[in-house]
């Protein structure tokens, strides 16, 4: 059947349910397809159901440490996997629910489910549905990646949305992976009672960040029992007596890293490549993400790629300020940008790794001429007050101009005190005007204004 819309928005994920919101309340006609589940990733494979497990591995973290508390120390318990899974199934289910419902009920949208492929630059063929519309916003995500390593084919594993459904608790996971989703899923494992093994190709965690950040989530994760494979130069797979083996070094003898289960964690690809773009004068770049400028417009007029499938962003709050970009821009006539966006973003191991800005690596390769502040968890008074006083806050700011340059903070509550430096910067402001904050006490964020009055130069390489 064909059909006609003002607007086609493919995929419910995390930035084309609001705008279908914001389109028909302008009085637009607007088609919404998705083929899985509403929500996309974030709500149901991703960061709902993986916050929701950490809550349940944290509590179990938390009742195996009683006695550091002053309390009995509890005896040695097994956790059945089945019940956390239900409660995470619980917020997911409420969540995709309730958009689900909100959608189907929208005044002036129509939600077709399936696959959506291109006709035409206008047009796009969902099962026997022909629909057309001179905009098409597309918000299709992306799913995990399966690099061509030796063995992947042949040996049974997870990924970050299938591992989801397992009811029962792995011996021994083996992670290949350490990026975000290798660092969340291993920690809540370990605390679930999992022996857990990551293979990391770097030679050390999260090379995109500061050796300092990387050495605070090292020491985390191997105090609690997780080993670490890092610089697997020759990562592959095989299976013995049924049990994955994943061979890390290229070196014949070398041991490999041996589980009961394994979980691939290597990056996801975008799901541009069944959307026949070709068909609509479109071409994906060699990673399969659609380039688009500063407003989300693709090379094709009347066509924008919003979320992970544009390449510019890989988190919920980026795709979702895609939607704000593209609506701005069209409804509002406010020419909001890509480039206004601050790099930001947080890694929920506990306790979390949250950053803003430039690293420090990042600004000394630019050249510019800085300062840091750094303060130990040890020194902040509500981490001590809590027991959890792994990591630092650390900040850099610029020598000259006393701009805000970028922030990390790893510890207790860093996700939520990471704020008040994000804040301040899309302010542009200084260290001058953090330090005259008065926040309040106790909290970790009051310690932000301090770090912002115990500025150094910051120590070239050799300096260390
Ligand atoms: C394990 C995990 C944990 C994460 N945790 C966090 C976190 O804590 N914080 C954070 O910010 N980010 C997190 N992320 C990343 C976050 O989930 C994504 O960045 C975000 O979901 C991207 O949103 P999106 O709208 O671009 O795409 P998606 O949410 O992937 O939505 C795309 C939708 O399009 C549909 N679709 C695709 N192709 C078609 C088609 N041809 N026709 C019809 N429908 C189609 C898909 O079914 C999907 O529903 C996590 C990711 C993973 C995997
Ligand atoms: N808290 C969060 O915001 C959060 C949580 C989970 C996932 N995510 C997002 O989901 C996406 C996927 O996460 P991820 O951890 O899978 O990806 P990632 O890109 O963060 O990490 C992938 C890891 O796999 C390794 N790797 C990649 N290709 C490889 C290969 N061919 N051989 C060997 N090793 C290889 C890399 O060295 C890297 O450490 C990311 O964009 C991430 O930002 C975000």
């Amino acid at each position: 059947m064909n059909h006609s819309f003002d607007a086609l928005i493919i995929g419910a994920g995390q930035a084309g349910p609001s705008l279908a919101g914001r389109l028909t309340a302008a009085g637009w006609t607007v088609a919404l397809v998705e083929r899985q589940a509403f929500g996309g990733t974030c709500v149901n494979t991703g960061c709902t159901p993986t916050k929701a497990l950490i809550a349940s591995a944290k509590a179990a973290h938390t009742r195996r440490q009683a006695d550091h508390y002053g309390l009995p120390p509890t005896a040695d318990f097994a956790v059945d996997l089945a019940p956390v899974q239900d409660r995470k199934d619980t917020i997911v289910a409420a969540s995709r629910d309730g958009l689900e419902t909100w959608l189907t009920h929208m005044a002036g949208c129509m939600v077709f489910r399936g696959t959506a492929r291109f006709l035409s630059a206008t047009t796009m063929q969902v099962g026997d549905d022909v629909l057309a519309a001179p905009r098409i916003f597309l918000n299709v995500g992306g799913r995990p990646a399966r690099p061509a390593l030796p063995g992947i084919d042949r040996v049974p594993h997870f990924t970050s949305s299938t591992i989801l459904a397992l009811r029962e608790l792995p011996a021994h996971l083996v992670i290949v992976g350490a990026g975000a989703v290798g660092l969340e899923f291993g920690q809540l494992f370990r605390r679930l009672g999992a022996q857990v093994t990551i293979v990391e190709r770097s030679p050390r965690l999260l090379p995109h960040d500061d050796a300092d950040v990387a050495a605070a989530v090292h020491d985390l994760l191997t105090s609690e029992g997780i080993t670490l494979r890092l610089g697997a130069e020759c990562i592959s797979m095989s299976q013995e007596d049924g049990r994955p083996v994943v061979q890390v070094s290229c070196e014949k003898d070398a041991s490999p890293a041996r589980g009961s289960h394994l979980l691939l964690a290597m990056g996801r690809q975008p799901n541009t490549d069944d959307l026949g773009l070709e068909n609509a004068g479109l071409r994906a770049d060699k990673h399969g993400f659609i380039p688009v400028d500063e407003q989300l417009q693709t090379a094709v007029p009347g066509i924008w790629a919003l979320g992970d499938c544009n390449g510019r962003g890989a988190f919920t709050h980026t795709a979702y300020n895609d939607f704000e970009i593209v609506a701005a821009n069209l409804l509002d006539h406010d020419q909001r940008r890509v480039s206004d966006r601050l790099p930001a973003s947080a890694i929920y191991v506990d306790p979390p790794f949250a950053k803003v800005g430039l690293t420090e690596d990042e600004v000394r390769a630019a050249g510019t001429p800085a300062l840091v502040g750094k303060r130990p968890m040890t020194k902040v008074g509500r981490a001590v007050e809590k027991g959890e006083t792994q990591g630092f806050i650390k900040v850099l700011v610029h020598a000259e101009t006393d701009q805000i340059l970028g922030a990390s903070i790893v510890g207790v509550g860093g996700d939520e005190a990471i704020h008040c430096i994000v804040t301040a910067m899309y302010a542009r402001q200084t260290a001058a005007f953090m330090r005259r904050n008065v926040f309040i006490h106790p909290t970790v964020a009051e310690l932000i204004p301090t770090v912002f009055g115990e500025l150094k130069p910051l120590p070239t390489p050799t300096d260390h």
